[in-house]
């Protein structure tokens, strides 16, 4: 398949038909500023998690944000139904759970793209937290399981191999193959690399859901 750039705005066409009614059924839904709001979510965790700011400044930290969940609380609605991770044409996801996959090709069986971890998924000694490294790997492999026209699958196993210490707000390499069909099984190799030097390597089983798992 020939390579392509994909940017925001045709990611969309590359989805299958379940992936794209799912994403588009979100983006319906969606008020304009919903990116900037998780957007400014995702700076508000990084910021918090990096400050140790005075007691004055809590309490009105601690106000603005209650307010912010108390303005948002009468719209909730079901998991099925909600915006937050449905984003597919963002490399957000318009979420701010895992980091953000930036990606700058992919064919049926390949993704290229990039990503930073800021504050928030600090571990300790000022470097990226492991489970947020496998967070990202779990994100990045599953959506490489879906490409190329494929049936939706789901994880069943993901092992991280951690090569060298992960950086914290530097852009970093992500690649992902899939290096192994059979049947249901698609076994899928994953590197996070920081300007040639790997720091982390995974492999996941994805397991192709049967019609009654959908
Ligand atoms: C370029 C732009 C891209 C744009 C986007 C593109 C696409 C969008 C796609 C996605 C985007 C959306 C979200 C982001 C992506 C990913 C999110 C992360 C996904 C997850 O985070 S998902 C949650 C965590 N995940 C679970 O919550 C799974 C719980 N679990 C189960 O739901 C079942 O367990 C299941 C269904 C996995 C299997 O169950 P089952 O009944 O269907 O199958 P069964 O057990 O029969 O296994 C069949 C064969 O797999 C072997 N097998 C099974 N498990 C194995 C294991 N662990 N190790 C070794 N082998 C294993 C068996 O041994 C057998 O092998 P054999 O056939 O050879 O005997």
């Amino acid at each position: 398949m020939t390579r392509v750039s994909v940017d925001d705005d045709n990611r969309i066409a590359v989805l299958s038909p379940h992936w794209k009614s799912w994403a588009e059924a979100a983006i319906r839904q969606m008020a304009p500023g919903w990116q900037d709001m998780t957007a400014s979510l995702g700076s508000l965790q990084d910021t918090l998690a990096g400050a140790v700011p005075p007691e004055d400044v809590v309490e009105e930290a601690t106000v603005l944000m209650e307010r912010a969940r108390a303005l948002l609380e009468p719209y909730e609605v079901s998991g099925s139904e909600q915006i937050f991770g449905r984003l597919l044409t963002s490399a957000t996801r318009g979420q701010t759970f895992s980091p953000p996959l930036w990606v700058d090709r992919y064919e049926d069986d390949e993704l290229a793209a990039t990503t930073r971890f800021g504050r928030f998924h600090a571990g300790n000694n000022g470097v990226v937290h492991g489970g947020a490294i496998a967070l990202m790997f779990d994100d990045a492999l599953g959506v490489t399981s879906d490409l190329g026209g494929r049936e939706r699958s789901r994880t069943a196993s993901l092992k991280v191999d951690f090569r060298s210490l992960t950086p914290l707000d530097r852009v970093l390499e992500v690649r992902v193959r899939l290096t192994h069909l059979d049947g249901r099984k698609r076994t899928l190799h994953g590197t996070l690399s920081d300007g040639g030097r790997v720091c982390a390597e995974a492999t996941g089983l994805f397991i192709e859901l049967r019609p009654e798992q959908q």
